[in-house]
This record gives structure tokens, C-alpha cells and sequence, in this order.
């Protein structure tokens, strides 16, 4: 069977990403070569099965795949680009998770036909509960907009946006949010620990706190204020500490300076 996906860049996220891809059965994995230069990183994706290539001179002539997409840091985008300028203009879809990289960067290297879809993933993509959000050009088809939906959905939930410059907003939020989280998990270790707590278990108490938590936030079904209200007793604990955390400088506010500082960052990556 022929190829019908190139995955160019296979680190944290390409491999995330390329791992359920196949797990799904939505491609298989020899409809899909993967350019990596690290032998490491290659090595693992030929391990899923995947025919692998060190670098894009080495992809056959007669190519035409489908979809190429472009998982590469933003800082190496152009350069990358310069290297697949071949298939731009064409029928081959370019599917970006870059950071910042916008559109026109892409049709500036590729050409202003050339079929262009963002996708900013999120790293629990790895385990199928990511947060996939994707814009999309007028330039692709139905089909290819379908195929990447389909194939987006084996890492989690695919939502969609009509306006680019939301990018860097969904960026800061869901591309980033998992840092924020893991780090939330390491405060909350540390915290444990300050209290006294010994560290296997000021770890062990914070994790499946947040956990359980964000489990019965999403099972539930109930807001995630009216859940914060059940746990909190007249005058008693929860309501103690919740008047540190939501006090003028507590979290709202320090998420908001956060998500400001990341979106900021996606900008200038995309200038
Ligand atoms: N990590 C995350 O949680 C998220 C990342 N993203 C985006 O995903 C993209 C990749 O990030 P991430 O996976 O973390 O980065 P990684 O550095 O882990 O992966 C990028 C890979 O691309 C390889 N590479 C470099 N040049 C080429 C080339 N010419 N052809 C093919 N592969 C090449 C790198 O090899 P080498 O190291 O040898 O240079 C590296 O293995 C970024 O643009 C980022 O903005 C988006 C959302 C979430
Ligand atoms: O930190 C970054 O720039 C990438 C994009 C979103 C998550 N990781």
C-alpha cells in the first residue's frame, strides 16, 4: 500500500501523537514514514512499524502522500520547510502542531495553494485523552479535513476554530496547560512535605488527589465550582486554605499572568 502520511520531527509529541495514531488502527503503520534525524527517536518509531528516514533526501522520488505533518520545533520550521517544498502547491495536505508558526510562514515556503491545517496538540495525547484544537484553510478539501479529524481523535478530543489568531490563546491554555498541571502536582508534593507529611507520601496524597479530582470533574457532569462547594464545610479547612488560594493574588490571578506570559511567547515564536 502506498504512504499516506509523512510525520516529519518524531520527540515528545510526534511520537505521542504516532503512537495512538496506529494503536487506533485509523493508519497503518505502513502507510506512514517518519523523517527523524536522532537514531533514537527513529529507532522507536520503526519499532511501531513505520518505514523511517534520517532525513527528507532520502524519501522516495515518486512520493505523494496525503498528509505531511510538520512536528519539528518552530525555530526549525523554515529550514525544514526548504527541504518539502515539492509537495506544496499540490494535492498533499501540511498538518503543523508547531507552536506560533502561523499560515502564512507555511504558504510563504510551500506556496499559497498548498492545503494547510494547525493542530495544537496537548502532551496526554500519549495516553488518548489529549486536547486536539485545528484551523484549517480554505484550500483544504473536505476529505483531508475529515481524514485529520478521524486521525486526531485516536489522541482525544478534536475541537475547531474558524479565526487563526486564537492559536496563541489555545496555545497558552491546552498546548501548555499540562505543564501547568504536572508543576500544580509538584507545588502541591512540596506543600505536603512542608507539612510534614514524608516525601513518599506528600507525593502519593497530592497526585491522586488532583487525579481523582479531575476525574470526577469530567464524570460528573457538575461545574467545577459546585464540586469546590461540596468540599467545603462551614468555617472549616477547606474554606481556611481556599481563602489563601482565591485571595486577590491567589490562582485566578496567577493563572491569568501564566496563560498572558505563554500566549505572549507563541506570538513572538510565530514573528
Ligand atoms: N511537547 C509538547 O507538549 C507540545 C509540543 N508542540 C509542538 O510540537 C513541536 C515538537 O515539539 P516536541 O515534540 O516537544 O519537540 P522535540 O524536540 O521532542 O521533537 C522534535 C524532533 O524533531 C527532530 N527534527 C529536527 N530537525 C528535523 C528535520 N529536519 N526533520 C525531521 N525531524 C527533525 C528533532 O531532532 P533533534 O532533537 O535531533 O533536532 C526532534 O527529535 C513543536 O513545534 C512544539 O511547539 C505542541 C503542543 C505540545
Ligand atoms: O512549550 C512549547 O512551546 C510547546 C508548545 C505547547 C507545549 N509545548
Amino acid at each position: 500500500m502506498s504512504t499516506r502520511l509523512v510525520l516529519v520531527g518524531c520527540g515528545h509529541m510526534g511520537h505521542a501523537m504516532l503512537a495512538g495514531w496506529i494503536a487506533s488502527g485509523k493508519i497503518a503503520a505502513h502507510e506512514i514514514i517518519v523523517v527523524e534525524p536522532n537514531e533514537v527517536l527513529r529507532n522507536r518509531a520503526a519499532a511501531l512499524g513505520c518505514t523511517v528516514a534520517p532525513d527528507a533526501g532520502t524519501l522516495p522520488q515518486d512520493l505523494a502522500p496525503d498528509i505531511i505533518v510538520i512536528a519539528v520545533k518552530p525555530q526549525a520550521i523554515e529550514e525544514v520547510l526548504a527541504h518539502y517544498t515539492r509537495f506544496g502547491n499540490g494535492k498533499t495536505a501540511f498538518v503543523s502542531i508547531a507552536a506560533g508558526t502561523g499560515v502564512a510562514t507555511f504558504e510563504k515556503i510551500l506556496g499559497d495553494k498548498t492545503p494547510i491545517i494547525r493542530c495544537m496538540p496537548n502532551i496526554p495525547a500519549a495516553i488518548g485523552k489529549g486536547m486536539m484544537v485545528v484551523f484549517a484553510t480554505d484550500r483544504v478539501t473536505e476529505t483531508a479535513r475529515a481524514f485529520v479529524a478521524d486521525l486526531l481523535s485516536a489522541s482525544g478530543e478534536v475541537a475547531t476554530i474558524d479565526d487563526e489568531k486564537l492559536m496563541d490563546a489555545v496555545t497558552a491554555v491546552s498546548g501548555s496547560g499540562p505543564g501547568y498541571v504536572f508543576h500544580f502536582i509538584e507545588a502541591l508534593t512540596a506543600a505536603a512535605r512542608a507539612a510534614g507529611l514524608p516525601d513518599k507520601t506528600a507525593a502519593r496524597l497530592a497526585l491522586q488527589t488532583i487525579y481523582g479530582s479531575a476525574v470526577m470533574a469530567v464524570e460528573s457532569g457538575e461545574e467545577p465550582g459546585v464540586l469546590r462547594q461540596k468540599v467545603t464545610s462551614y468555617k472549616g479547612t477547606t474554606a481556611a486554605g481556599l481563602d489563601v488560594l482565591m485571595g486577590e493574588n491567589g490562582l485566578t490571578r496567577l493563572l491569568t499572568e501564566t496563560v498572558e506570559a505563554a500566549r505572549k511567547r507563541s506570538i513572538e515564536l510565530g514573528s
